[in-house]
């Protein structure tokens, strides 16, 4: 069979583009297809927009604050036209990266057009057909709307829309205490918006639950209201809407925002006329990201598993690997990291306790530290938070982080936990006084704390000391 192409790549969002440009780079004839907007939802719709909110909610948040170091500022005024401005210049700032231009240039056809399986090995596009040995699937996923009574009769934001307000609420009612609600939540309310959270369950469920209690905390004190129970009716309409628990509290707000969780993007686009697999939620790919039809991989948010931008990105450079050097590439989670960008920030990587007192029971260490004995945090009077680190002997298996700029601090984890580096290097580390990364020192050093201050080497040492006082 002759091929137009060597690989079509559908979605140009983290993991399209990393596929694509990964084929591209090696010369591949590579095909990238868009149908919307280039750099997908973490340009568009999600990282950027919300880092770039929580950014200008920290000048309020610091402003706001009523003295700290001997210094008090100006309360702030939040001028919502110039965060909507300063939200879009982010965006617009990198689109750039992302562009036609940068992946024509990495040697891949940029098409922009919704396209469609229409074969084992043929996509069309644009009423063109294009065929490929190799056919990844990168089309990402969208909000979940979940099936709440008179969810049809009100006005609801999500990520899609939220972005693009340009009034800023009054009210902000959040349904969802998962990782979106909370960035939002703090962001909101530092900028002057009352917010309410309704989370029937656990808040941030897949974090550390002592790191969740000071972020809670620190956002309470700072005004926002938690509401256990679950969404289950809404009412009213535009400006005053109306959520009523299953517990039967009605809460009303100006605005809504969804922020339940994320549907993975499978329908539409000739999967189910293929029969590839589908699993609760995405596409079914094995450890190397194919789908039952081996030579179709399906990779970032619209498969089964973690949906993070840089997990997209890892599994784009997964295949090219795959497809441009023919090695087998499995994804290893072990030292997976994420970040939750609220203050303090919520840092994980591997195991938390719970799942490594699971995996390890007795054998599992906890060693913790506190910022509050860390002296650059001490100094700059923002010591809330801590370092856990999940050993299993003096191997790391997991670590969690709450603390300013905690994302930071993930790296040398990820070393220790895929055993390229370990607790006795990055414990006998020389690291720059006074930093926050010397919270990691100290915790890899207290592993070992047992065994340098241990018998034999005090055995040692006095035998040493005897026969210097003895010659
Ligand atoms: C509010 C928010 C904040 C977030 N913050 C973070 C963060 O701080 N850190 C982090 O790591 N992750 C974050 N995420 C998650 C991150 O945005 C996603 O995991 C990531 O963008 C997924 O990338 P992707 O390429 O798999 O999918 P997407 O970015 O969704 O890209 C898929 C692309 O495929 C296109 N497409 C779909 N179907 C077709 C078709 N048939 N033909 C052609 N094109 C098609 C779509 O238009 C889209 O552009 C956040 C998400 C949200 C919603
Ligand atoms: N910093 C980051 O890395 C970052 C930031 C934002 C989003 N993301 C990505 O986006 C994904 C989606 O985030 P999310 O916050 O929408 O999902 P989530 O899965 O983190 O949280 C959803 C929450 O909604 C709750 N919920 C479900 N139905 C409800 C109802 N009827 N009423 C009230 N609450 C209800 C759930 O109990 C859960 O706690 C994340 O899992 C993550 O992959 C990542």
């Amino acid at each position: 069979m002759k091929y137009t192409h060597d690989v079509i790549v559908i979605g140009g969002g983290a993991a399209g583009l990393t596929a694509a440009g990964g084929c591209g780079l090696f010369g591949l004839k590579t095909a990238l297809i868009e149908g919307h907007k280039m750099g997908g939802e973490c340009l568009n719709n999600g990282c950027v927009p919300s880092k770039a909110l929580i950014a200008a909610a920290r000048r309020a948040a610091e402003a706001r604050e009523e003295k700290r170091a001997g210094v008090q500022l100006s309360a702030p005024i939040v001028e919502w036209s110039g965060v909507h401005r300063h939200i879009h210049d982010a965006i617009a700032h990198i689109e750039p990266h992302d562009s036609p231009e940068r992946f024509e240039e990495m040697g891949c056809e940029v098409i922009l057009g919704w396209a469609k399986l229409t074969g084992p090995k043929s996509v069309e596009v644009d009423g063109r057909t294009l065929t490929a040995p190799r056919i990844v699937i990168a089309t990402g996923s969208g909000p979940l709307v979940p099936d709440v009574e008179g969810l049809g009769n009100v006005p609801y934001l999500t990520n899609e829309n939220l972005f693009d307000l340009t009034e800023q609420p009054e009210h902000l009612v959040i349904i969802g205490g998962g990782v979106i609600g909370m960035e939002m939540a703090q962001a909101f309310c530092r900028l002057g918006s009352e917010v309410t959270v309704i989370e029937p369950g656990e808040l941030m469920k897949r974090d550390d639950r002592d790191s969740v209690a000071v972020v809670k905390a620190a956002m309470e004190a700072e005004g926002v209201r938690f509401v256990g129970g679950k969404a289950a009716k809404l009412s009213g309409g535009e400006g005053a809407i109306t959520v009523t628990t299953d517990s039967g509290e009605d809460i009303t707000g100006s605005h809504l925002l969804i922020a339940v969780g994320r549907e993975a993007r499978t329908s539409g686009y000739g999967l189910e006329e293929l029969g590839i697999e589908l699993g609760r939620n995405g596409i079914k790919v094995d450890e190397r990201r194919r789908t039952n039809l081996k030579h179709i991989y399906a990779i970032g948010d619209c498969r089964e598993g973690p949906r993070l931008t840089h997990v997209s990105g890892y599994e784009g450079s997964n295949v090219v690997l795959e497809i441009a050097l023919g090695l087998p590439a499995k994804v290893d989670w072990r030292a997976l990291p994420w970040c939750t960008y609220t203050e303090p920030e919520i840092a994980q990587i591997g195991m938390t306790e719970s799942e490594a007192r699971k995996a390890f029971g007795d054998k599992l260490t906890v060693v913790t530290e506190g910022f509050d004995h860390n002296e650059r945090a001490i100094a700059e009077g923002l010591d809330k938070g801590h370092l856990k680190v999940m050993l299993k002997g003096k191997k790391v298996v997991g670590a969690s982080i709450c603390g300013v700029n905690a994302g930071e601090l993930l790296l040398p984890f990820t070393q220790l936990i895929t055993g390229k580096s370990g607790t006795f290097d990055v414990g006998g580390a020389v690291i720059s006084y006074p930093t926050r990364a010397e919270i990691v020192k100290a915790a890899a050093f207290k592993a070992w704390e047992p065994t340098v201050f241990g018998k034999w080497p005090k055995k040692w040492v006095s035998l040493l000391a005897k026969m210097r006082r003895a010659f």
